[in-house]
């Protein structure tokens, strides 16, 4: 079988989902699959033709991410899928090989993605950048400690219906995006279709979208956007769940208050959570954490397509100065070595990643160097996996710092 590999073109897109929905069991129609196509931007679409069917996809989304030191250009690897009929015969290493290509033509460092399993985008290069973790609380066991911060002047504000809110909830959201590794910047379409969608299929068996807002004279401070399952059991007891889907906050006071509200939420005994992240002050306020009953899965996959300046593009944690030889199968013009330097600062362009013909103090794998990329994954704990080789002893340790970063990366949102 021979695949010819390139864009869509607008009258394609109906195949071009048709991949989608198969190969993903979706529940959708076409029609209702058809808002997906407000996210796709044609020209970075690649579909694989056997003939003239189109039996795999890809996409990339253009997000601008924060990763340690400020947000820069990131392409959003999604949409893969492989018809069902056609799996297991190359076709994604095809593609993936060819999207590869192009952001790299296209001058992009840094691609990310989410998997839908963990076990895909290792072999393309994809290091796991970052975690999320998943809370089942049950409500009547959430108490605070005591010292969990209380400002007066706040007060919580019902939107109903939840997009009423989004000027609120974006500029919150705003205030936060730019401060912590992973989250990137949201479309109007990411918001109208997506965060703030409140379609049959979104529900999940729950009820309309709701949201609620903290505030203060000048302005909002926090959001959660959730719904509730509303229920009772077979003695009339009530029995609701909170979902929450979206909740930040620009400061403590804030954070600690849009919690409170969806875990007093009258008539439900347990509240779920997903994709949160790592080091959610949520732990902290919580008299008895052991009640998060967590959990955790993975987060972003990180790919660094231009290794020298996708490390002089992001900040250090410490001072670094090592030779780093990167090992690249499928991307050959990131392999070979680099001399890493930097100082620790908060803002990015402080540091130099330059090709060397030094000897290398390290030997790193690309997929490697995408998982410690936003600051989350020590590579010291790779290094200990044996999946890092040290020559020069202490470089190991001395890059791992370096490049840890607090907050801990999290993407927030699977795009
Ligand atoms: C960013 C995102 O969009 S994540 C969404 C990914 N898509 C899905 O999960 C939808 C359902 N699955 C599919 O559409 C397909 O099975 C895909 C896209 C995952 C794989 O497509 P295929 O064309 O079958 O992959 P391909 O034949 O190129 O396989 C390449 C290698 O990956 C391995 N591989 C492929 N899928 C998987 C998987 N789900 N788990 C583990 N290994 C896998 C193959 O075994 C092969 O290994 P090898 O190189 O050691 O021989």
């Amino acid at each position: 079988m021979t695949v010819q590999i390139r864009p869509i073109t607008e009258s394609e897109w109906p195949a071009f989902a048709t991949v989608d929905r198969e190969s993903f069991n979706s529940p959708l129609s076409p029609d209702q699959h058809d808002r997906f196509r407000e996210f796709l931007e044609l020209e970075r679409s690649l579909a694989a033709f056997d003939g003239d069917l189109i039996v795999g996809a890809t996409a990339v989304a253009s997000l601008t991410m924060t990763v340690p030191g400020g947000p820069v250009p990131v392409a959003g690897v999604t949409a893969v899928a492989v018809l069902p009929s056609h799996r297991r015969r190359g076709i994604l290493t095809s593609l993936m090989t060819r999207q590869l290509n192009d952001v790299h033509e296209r001058g992009e460092s840094v691609a990310a993605l989410y998997a839908s399993e963990a076990a895909i985008y290792g072999r393309f290069g994809y290091g796991r950048a970052a975690d999320n973790l998943f809370f089942h609380i049950p409500t009547h066991r959430s108490a605070f400690v005591r010292d969990a911060p209380v400002d007066p002047s706040l007060r919580v504000r019902l939107a109903v219906p939840a997009e009423a809110a989004r000027a609120d909830v974006e500029r919150v959201f705003e205030a936060v995006r730019t401060t912590r590794p992973g989250l990137y910047a949201r479309s109007d379409a990411r918001w109208r279709l997506d965060v703030l969608g409140d379609e049959e299929f979104q529900r999940r068996g729950a009820g309309p979208l709701r949201c609620l807002i903290v505030e203060d004279d000048s302005g909002p401070r926090g959001y959660a956007l959730f719904r509730v399952k509303g229920g009772w059991t077979d003695h009339n007891v009530p029995d609701g769940e909170v979902l929450v889907n979206d909740l930040f906050a620009t400061d403590p006071a804030a954070y600690a208050l849009v919690w409170r509200s969806v875990l007093d939420r009258d008539l439900c005994v347990r509240l779920h959570a997903w994709g949160r992240p790592v080091d959610d002050p949520l732990m902290h306020l919580l008299a008895e954490p052991r009640q998060l009953n967590a959990g955790w899965l993975d987060d972003l996959w990180i790919r660094l397509v231009d290794v020298g300046r996708a490390l002089a593009g992001r900040a250090y944690a410490a001072p670094v100065d090592v030779v780093i030889e990167v090992e690249d199968r499928l991307c050959p013009w990131n392999a070979g070595r680099y001399r890493l330097v930097a100082s620790p600062g908060p803002v990015t362009g402080k540091a130099s990643c330059e090709r060397t013909g030094d000897p290398a103090d390290l030997t790193v794998p690309v997929a490697a160097l995408g998982a410690a990329y936003l600051g989350g994954r020590p590579l010291l704990a790779v290094g200990a996996a044996g999946l890092v080789t040290e020559h020069s002893e202490g470089a190991l340790r001395e890059l791992s710092t370096a490049m840890s970063w607090e907050p801990r990366p999290w993407g927030s949102l699977i795009f």
